[in-house]
Parts: C-alpha cells; sequence; structure tokens
C-alpha cells in the first residue's frame, strides 16, 4: 500500500495560469481524506499529480518510493485511480461492461480476475443490470457511477473521486456510502473532492482546505467546521449541524444531530 507524498508542489497550466501554489500534503495508506474549497481553488489539479496525468512545475510528488516526475502516467495510474469529475472525459466504450473491463485488461489481469473483478465493481456501483447498455443511454449521475467502477476494476491502492457527489440522488449518495464502507474494508487509501459538506462529515474525518491555489486547513471535521478563520478565507458553508450550533453558541466540534440535541437539551437555559 503506498503512501503519498507531496513536497512544496506547484503547477502553471501552458497559457501561465497558477494553479497550485507549494502544497506539501503527506496521506498514509488506508487514509480517508476529502479536499474542499471553492471552484477554482486548486483541488483538481492537486489530484492530477497525485496520479500523474499532471506533472508538478516544481517541487516532487511521491507515491510510495516512486517519484512521479521519473515515471509515465500509466505507471503511476497503476497505484492511484483518479475518477474525472466530468465521466464524459473518461468513457470509450459503447457498452457498460467494456468500459469497465478496459482498464483491468490493459493491466494484464488474467481472464478469471478480470471476470471477478468487473462483477464486483459493477455490482459496487449500482450498474450491473446496466452491463449490456450504451453509457451514453444512461444518466450523467449513473454514468459517473461507470468511471467510478472503470477505476475501482484496476484495483489501484489509493482512489481518487472528484466529485462524486455532484448530480447524486438520495440513491446515489447510499450507493457512494457503501462503496467507501467497502473501500475502508479493503484497506484503500481514498481521497474525495466534494462541494457536499454533510457527505464530507459523514465518511471522512481528515479535511484538507484549498483557497487561493493553496492548502490553508488539514484538520478533523469538528475543528475545521468550527474554524471562522478557515471558513471565513475558504468561504466555505459548514454543515447544518455546524452552522446551528455555531448560531447557538454550542460547544465547538458537534457534528451530528443526536450530538446536537443533546447538546441543546443540556443547555436549556439558552
Ligand atoms: N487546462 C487548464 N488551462 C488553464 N487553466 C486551467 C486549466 N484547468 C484549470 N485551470 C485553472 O487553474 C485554476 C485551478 O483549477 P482547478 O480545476 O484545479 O480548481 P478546483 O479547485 O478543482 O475547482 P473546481 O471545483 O471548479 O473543479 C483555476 O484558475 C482554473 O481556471
Amino acid at each position: 500500500m503506498a503512501e503519498l507524498r507531496l513536497e512544496n508542489v506547484h503547477f502553471s497550466y501552458p497559457d501561465g495560469t497558477k494553479a497550485v501554489d507549494g502544497l506539501t500534503l503527506k496521506v498514509a495508506a488506508g487514509e480517508r481524506v476529502a479536499i474542499v474549497g471553492q471552484n477554482g481553488a486548486g483541488k483538481t489539479t492537486a489530484v492530477k499529480m497525485m496520479n500523474g496525468l499532471l506533472k508538478p512545475s516544481a517541487g516532487d510528488v511521491y507515491v510510495g518510493e516512486l517519484n512521479t516526475k521519473d515515471y509515465t502516467t500509466a505507471q503511476i495510474s497503476r497505484q492511484v485511480g483518479y475518477v474525472f469529475q466530468n465521466p464524459d472525459d473518461q468513457i470509450f466504450h459503447n457498452d457498460v461492461e467494456s468500459e469497465v473491463r478496459f482498464g483491468p485488461k490493459n493491466m494484464g489481469f488474467d481472464e478469471a480476475r478480470i471476470d471477478d473483478i468487473t462483477e464486483w465493481a459493477m455490482k459496487l456501483c449500482g450498474i450491473y443490470e446496466d452491463r449490456e447498455e450504451n453509457p451514453y443511454n444512461l444518466p450523467y449521475s449513473t454514468r459517473k457511477f461507470v468511471t467510478i467502477a472503470s477505476v475501482l476494476a484496476m484495483d489501484s491502492d489509493v482512489i481518487i473521486l472528484d466529485e462524486p457527489t455532484a448530480g447524486q440522488d438520495q440513491v446515489g449518495l447510499t450507493l457512494l456510502a457503501d462503496m467507501l464502507k467497502d473501500l475502508e474494508r479493503r484497506g484503500k487509501t481514498v481521497l474525495t473532492i466534494t462541494h457536499d459538506m454533510e457527505f464530507v462529515t459523514t465518511h471522512f474525518e481528515r479535511i484538507v482546505v484549498m483557497a487561493n491555489r493553496q492548502l490553508i486547513a488539514d484538520e478533523s471535521a469538528g475543528t475545521v467546521f468550527y474554524n471562522a478563520d478557515v471558513l471565513n478565507e475558504s468561504m466555505l458553508k459548514p454543515p447544518a449541524v455546524a452552522q446551528m450550533a455555531s448560531l447557538l453558541g454550542l460547544e465547538k466540534g458537534l457534528l451530528t444531530k443526536p450530538q446536537l440535541l443533546s447538546a441543546i437539551l443540556k443547555n436549556q437555559h439558552l
């Protein structure tokens, strides 16, 4: 299992746009980390450097002992799978099963392993019944699960999800929750970019906040959503429970409705 390390990483796009400015971050094997922040903060650029799709303009990115500068994207993506923000950037086959089988086949897994892992990934992503469909006949939210299954089927140690919650209804959010539990049991490292703070507090303990191309906080959910300076700088809207607790002047760190209720009952003089 590979540790991820970004050491004072900078990135500028060819048109000169500076997207990441001195990012240092370490993610241990098996950790779950949510990366949050406004649009344009540099989150997608940062995670694309973790799987070698982008190479830093300065600084170093290590996947285990491998410096991504010295390896191709194909070599790094064996260890770090990245699910694109927009599924349509990642789907190339005319049916769901072929799309999901492509990765493990390309990695040289034997036929039996390809069969097993493709079935597991499709079932975990709720698309097994759609396996003969053309992905483009499926809704956007389901296409997103097709791309998640394609990455899971490659069995990488690290999985990065870019906005998996976007456009998902309760069914999709439940699928994601079950998937995260399964990946945790398997010891996978999972990083997620999301704008859904309820999703963050329910499933991720470690929160990395980016603003203006830099990391401005790396804390637990119970700390970060009560840190006024971080909230102001990143313009993050805390989850409803944290908003309510702050309004009522209750203790910091509350994240769940039962915690909020018990704090209100304890403070009935309020
Ligand atoms: N291909 C590109 N060429 C030039 N500039 C880009 C490119 N992709 C992103 N940028 C710019 O880099 C900066 C960081 O973008 P990035 O997509 O990494 O941010 P983000 O935090 O992921 O935002 P979002 O939540 O909108 O995806 C932004 O100013 C963005 O406009």
